[in-house]
């Protein structure tokens, strides 16, 4: 049995990721001495690289994936827009990111630009699709439609960025048949059949901590291989299922986290060793840095 992955998680694996992380090391726009994989510019990765393609993928971490699915909105926009190419600083900018750390994540998609031109956008959208897995058809079911569910479910943004929400289930017979976002609730006794039917192929808990297990042995059983988890709890699936936990209380922590650290910075490498006896003025009581 699997368990659940957290934000941030790595998913590096091993020689994979070593290989790729000094593939990343000084890999610049403009540097096509800097991997045997550089391509020109408009050439995208023929399909017989579909293998090194997955490979690539296995080996990036967690973080770096995320900031693909950001640069990827980035770039569709921009393609929208009729943008053909751009810079990795332009890019970087657009992202929020900076454009050493983009190059870096570009490079594991054996994407280096071309120096003087920089990325050919359509190509890398194309990249980071394959990489992403978004070339497959997604389907997206959320089960418990209350004040989450129902606000996931109203949000326009899913379809567009290729995840249709195509069925809602919850476990209040009142809300058996209503739409919402034009899509009806079933009953949770129907997540197995409609879930095979539709080809579900996310399933996004958004129910009470207590139902959630049963939910997602549901969803598992109706074919679902993604599942999406907000309640607090701990899913346990089949090894060949992919859970990713989201709990933005902790994201608020990691937050609170960085602007703690920032300020111990700014404070001085002295505050930065509190309760270490470095200095005597200052110490730290469960974790919070208090003035003699
Ligand atoms: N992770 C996060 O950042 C985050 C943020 C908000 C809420 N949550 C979690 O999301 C969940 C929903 O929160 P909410 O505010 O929408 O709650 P809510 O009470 O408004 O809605 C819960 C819905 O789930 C339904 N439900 C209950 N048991 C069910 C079951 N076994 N099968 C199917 N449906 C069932 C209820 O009928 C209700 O419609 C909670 O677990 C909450 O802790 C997580």
């Amino acid at each position: 049995m699997a368990t659940q992955r957290d934000a941030g998680e790595s998913v590096v694996t091993g020689t994979a990721a070593a290989a790729s992380d000094r593939a990343g090391e000084g890999a610049a726009e403009g540097d096509p001495g800097a991997s045997p994989d550089a391509r020109p510019a408009g050439t995208a990765a023929p399909d017989a690289d579909v293998a090194v393609v997955r490979a690539r993928a296995r080996a990036i971490p967690e973080a770096a994936v995320a900031r693909l699915a950001v640069y990827l909105r980035v770039l569709s926009d921009l393609s929208d827009d009729g943008v053909v190419t751009i810079s990795s600083e332009e890019l970087s900018v657009a992202a929020g990111v900076n454009s050493a750390k983009l190059r870096k994540d570009l490079s594991y998609i054996g994407s280096y630009g071309t120096r003087g031109v920089g990325y050919d956008v359509n190509v890398l959208v194309g990249q980071i699709e394959r990489t992403l897995g978004l070339t497959r058809k997604h389907k997206v079911a959320v089960v418990g439609i209350g004040n989450l569910g129902h606000a996931l479910a109203n949000y326009g943004g899913f379809p567009s960025r290729g995840f249709p929400v195509a069925a809602l289930f919850d476990v209040d017979p009142d809300l058996e048949g209503i739409p919402v976002g034009g899509v009806p609730v079933h009953h949770t006794d129907e997540i197995v059949r409609v879930c095979g039917e539709l080809e579900i192929t996310i399933g996004v808990i958004a129910t009470p901590a207590q139902g959630a297990q049963a939910v997602c042995d549901g969803l598992v059983q109706g074919g679902v291989r993604c599942i999406l988890n907000f309640a607090p709890v701990v899913l346990q699936v089949p090894d060949n299922v992919e859970v990713r936990k989201v709990d933005l209380a902790v994201e608020m922590q990691i937050l609170s986290f960085h602007v703690a650290r920032r300020d111990d910075a700014a404070s001085g490498p002295e505050a930065a060793r509190v309760g270490d006896g470095a200095n005597p003025d200052r110490d730290e009581v469960n974790g919070v840095v208090v003035s003699k």
